[in-house]
């Protein structure tokens, strides 16, 4: 690697929304403030106080793509997006630390009224609608029940509504979308929140950049654990 590349700054890949938002505290805490906002701004590469560091930003499920080509050197992603991401392309993301942050729980819903115990142990197959294919697969298959998978990329909640599923596998947190929809939760998946991710790369040749930022993470992190 050329020494202009190491004089680089470094790039972090966020989503915008509640990862945007939460992770502003923890780069406050590490000394680093960002003007722009990717709500009121076009911009995708948004620089920093630092020269140090800019921010690239990304649909949350692309955010482990970036990382891994080395397109960005650290990034902050979800447990549910890295374990359908590391389902796809194994190894590659070093995941030194968990923020503690945009926590939820991965759930089993159906609608209120859907008798799901009677409907799991009749061993007939149960169609389950979700953005997380691999987590849902690994839930139902350690359960041993069968299960036919749909796809889909967001409002989950409607499958059960309009019987394109009889269960959906997504993300609650005040329960408010579930109960607006009539729907419960029945079984939990895992518990979320959204780590570090490094390029293994990145690592290695850019670590007297990248590591006062992880240490300083890290510190911020276990203040929100
Ligand atoms: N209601 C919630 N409360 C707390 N954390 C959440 C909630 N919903 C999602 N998250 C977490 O925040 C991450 C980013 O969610 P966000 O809604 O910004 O993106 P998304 O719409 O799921 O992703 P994409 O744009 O790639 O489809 C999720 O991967 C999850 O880890
Ligand atoms: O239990 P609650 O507090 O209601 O949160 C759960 C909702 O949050 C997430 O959606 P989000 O708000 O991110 O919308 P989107 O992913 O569909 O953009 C998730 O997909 C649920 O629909």
């Amino acid at each position: 690697m050329s020494p202009a590349s190491l004089d680089k700054p470094l790039t972090l890949a966020l989503s915008k929304g509640r990862i945007f938002d939460e992770t502003m505290p923890l780069l406050a805490a590490a000394g680093v403030e960002v003007a722009e906002s990717p709500e009121s701004s076009r911009k995708l590469i948004l620089p920093t106080s630092s020269p140090d560091l800019q921010l690239i930003i990304v649909r949350a499920s692309d955010v482990p793509t970036y990382v891994q080509y080395g397109a960005a050197d650290f990034g902050i992603a979800g447990k549910d997006v890295l374990y359908e991401h590391a389902a796809q392309h194994p190894g590659g993301l070093y995941q030194p630390i968990d923020l503690n942050i945009a926590r939820c729980r991965l759930c089993v819903a159906v609608r209120r009224g859907f008798d799901y115990e009677a409907a799991v142990h009749q061993g007939s197959r149960l169609r389950v609608a979700t953005k997380y294919v691999q987590a849902a697969r690994e839930h139902f298959a350690a359960k041993g029940v069968y299960v036919d998978i749909i796809k889909l990329y967001g409002s989950m909640e409607l499958a059960p509504l309009v019987g394109l599923a009889d269960a959906i596998v997504d993300l609650v947190s005040t329960g408010g979308t579930l109960k607006a929809n009539n729907l419960v939760a029945v079984e939990e998946v895992a518990q979320i929140s959204s780590r570090l991710i490094v390029n293994q790369a990145s690592l290695k040749t850019r670590a007297a950049k990248l590591q006062p930022l992880l240490d300083a993470f890290a510190q911020a992190s276990q203040a929100q654990a």
